[in-house]
């Protein structure tokens, strides 16, 4: 048998587990299953976004969010570090490319938690991710969550709600999709689907 060269050496393409994309309507639960799923399962890497949108209470820079200005986030884009971005109600979201990259390579679970227009870019430049949607329960459910989470201002849940309806009728174009009853049990599917767990 030959002898294995010192230090970490590339996972071959085909031991690298997928990379998995997570949408779906704003407030339908994407952070809390992604947070549940994380405290069971730490190693799942998920990655930070860059936004224009300004931080929640609570929200870090570089833990939630990579926080920028516009300024900055063209810069990002004219560079060419993100592997992916879109304008949802009113902001900017990017995927950072090279720490995604960098996490595959190393064969480690990758989720993106990103919008529709996202996941289609993504689906175009990496056709092998796998896509999951999550769905609410019910278009009522939807609201009460979005409402109820009380981080918007009227007039922004306005237009995620309108997104949302767009968002619905794309359903079709994932791979996968999971009805966000209960957050442990969509975690668990999440995991099984990454093969973590
Ligand atoms: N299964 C569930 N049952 C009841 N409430 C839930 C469930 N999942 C999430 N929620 C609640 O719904 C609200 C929205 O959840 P969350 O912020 O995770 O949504 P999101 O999809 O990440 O939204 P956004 O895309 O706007 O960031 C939160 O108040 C959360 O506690
Ligand atoms: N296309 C991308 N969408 C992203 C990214 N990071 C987050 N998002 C999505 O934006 C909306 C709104 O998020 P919020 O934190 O302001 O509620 C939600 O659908 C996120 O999934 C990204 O890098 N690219």
């Amino acid at each position: 048998m030959a002898a294995s060269p010192r230090g970490s050496s590339p996972v071959p393409p085909d031991a690298r587990p997928r990379l998995t994309v997570l949408s779906g309507p704003s407030g339908v639960g994407k952070s809390t299953v992604v947070a549940h799923m994380r405290k069971v399962h730490p190693e799942v890497w998920l990655s930070v976004s860059a936004t224009t949108r300004k931080p929640r209470p609570g929200e870090r820079h570089g833990v939630h969010y990579f926080f920028v200005d516009d300024e900055e986030f063209d810069k990002l884009v004219a560079n060419g570090e993100l592997l992916e971005w879109a304008e949802f109600a009113g902001n900017r979201y990017g995927t950072p490319r090279r720490a995604v990259l960098d996490r595959l390579e190393a064969g480690e679970p990758v989720l993106l938690e990103i919008d529709l227009q996202g996941a289609r870019l993504v689906r175009e430049s990496m056709p092998e991710a796998q896509l999951v949607f999550l769905a609410p329960p019910s278009w009522d459910e939807l609201v009460r969550r979005l409402t109820g989470r009380g981080t918007e201002a009227p007039e922004v849940i306005e237009r995620r709600l309108a997104a949302a309806k767009i968002e619905l009728a794309a359903e079709a174009e994932f791979d996968t999709t999971l009805v966000n009853t209960s957050v442990e049990d969509v975690a668990r599917e999440l995991l099984a689907l990454m093969k973590v767990a």
